[in-house]
């Protein structure tokens, strides 16, 4: 795949968009020119280029109207998880939302499974929140009077499926997330990081296509957030099942998205993998994002490496192409000389210890020979 360092000027989310189409990955969402515009005569914005290339705090002042999801373009392909990122106000929930019509969209194009969204019907819209794109809430929305077990069948008691078959699901998806031996419990008993749980066994039992999280831990202290972070990333590899998850949080991002659409002012400035954000910011301002991150946490040999010189493709040890810079470092500096990085029995290059602190230390970026503070 290709990276998404262009400039915000480029459009790097259509971009990215075409490259999935090329790749040939399964896409679930597939979303284009997506407007959400609030204010007085909203549908009129979208297509008044007199208007569409103000800042939003001009298209606010001169027409009332706010764009908090202005020209998107993305897909969100089978099996990933999806992070929509950004600042409070940046359009976030607003984006989501509107994948399910819980916010109806002012203009542009938006399918699943190539099935136009905007075209369905209430009937269709029902089946679609309930069945195939579950949203699970920061509030977690749970029942109190009822049980944990109760408030996770509760999804497929709407769908009407019988007694039995719920609670043996419901009892399967409490095992599932951890939380067997508390079914008895109200939510009122529970802690805030197992209301959580409980959330996200509910939205599971289901058996949705795709989960939408909506800022799911931000309630939760650091530990227990982490915990559930974790949680995400294991029911995941252990289902592959298609997430959307909204934070603000670039850690939270890193820890759990497979691709980071980063948001501002209602546009996306970078879509990319966090080894393409952190390591090829867009902007300035994704720059100044990522700047505090550990990059050697996040970046991979296959960035730091060099080509092989004369008997180095045949010597030393071998590291994968995915390894991060923090894992390589060990291993070079064990075996006192360099590298190879692997991809299927082949060499791709080498890592020394000075390649390695050059993508730790910046002076890999788009800036040669400045080195960040
Ligand atoms: N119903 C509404 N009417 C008018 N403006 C709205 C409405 N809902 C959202 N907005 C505005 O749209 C913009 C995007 O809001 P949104 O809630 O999507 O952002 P967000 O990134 O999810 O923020 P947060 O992280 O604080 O939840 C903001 O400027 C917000 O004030």
């Amino acid at each position: 795949m290709a990276t998404t360092s262009a400039g915000a000027s480029e459009i790097p989310n259509a971009r990215k968009a075409a490259d999935a189409a090329e790749d040939g990955r399964e896409v679930v969402f597939s979303v284009r020119h997506l407007w959400k515009v609030f204010g007085p005569k909203a549908d009129k914005i979208p297509d008044d280029t007199s208007v569409t290339g103000l800042s939003a705090q001009e298209l606010r002042e001169r027409t009332g109207c706010t764009a908090a999801v202005r020209d998107v373009s993305f897909d969100v392909h089978k099996g990933e998880v999806f992070v929509v990122m950004g600042l409070s106000g940046s359009g976030k929930s607003t984006l989501v939302r509107c994948l399910t019509r819980l916010i109806e969209p002012t203009s542009g194009d938006l399918e699943m499974d190539g099935e136009d969204v905007r075209a369905m019907d209430r009937t269709a819209l029902r089946e679609l929140r309930r069945r195939r794109a579950a949203m699970v809430f920061q509030h977690f929305g749970l029942l109190p009077h009822r049980t944990v077990v109760d408030n996770v069948a509760y999804g497929l008691e709407i769908q009407g499926v019988g007694k039995a078959e719920r609670r043996e699901k419901a009892n399967e998806m409490v095992d599932k997330v951890g939380l067997a031996g508390l079914e008895k419990r109200r939510p009122g008993q529970l802690s805030g990081g197992q209301q959580q749980r409980v959330g996200l066994a509910r939205a599971l039992a289901v058996d949705p296509e795709v989960l939408l999280f909506d800022e799911p831990f931000s309630a939760l202290d650091p530990l227990i957030r982490r915990d559930m972070q974790e949680e995400v990333v294991r029911l995941h590899r252990e289902e592959g099942r298609t997430m959307v998850f909204i934070t603000h949080d670039l850690a939270e991002a890193l820890r759990v998205g497979d691709r980071i659409a980063l948001m501002r002012d209602g546009e996306i400035v970078q879509l990319g993998t966090p080894e393409e954000i952190v390591g090829s910011p867009a902007d300035d301002y994704v720059r100044d994002f990522v700047r505090d991150v550990p990059r050697e946490q996040v970046l991979t040999v296959r960035r730091a490496m060099r080509p092989a010189e004369d008997g180095e493709a045949d010597q030393g040890p071998a590291l994968a192409a995915d390894t991060l810079i923090s894992d390589a470092i060990e291993a070079v500096a064990r075996s006192g000389g360099a590298a190879r990085v692997v991809d299927g029995g082949r060499c791709l290059g080498v890592v020394d210890h000075a390649c390695l602190l050059n993508v730790v230390a910046r002076i890999d970026e788009d800036r040669p020979g400045e080195v960040a503070a």
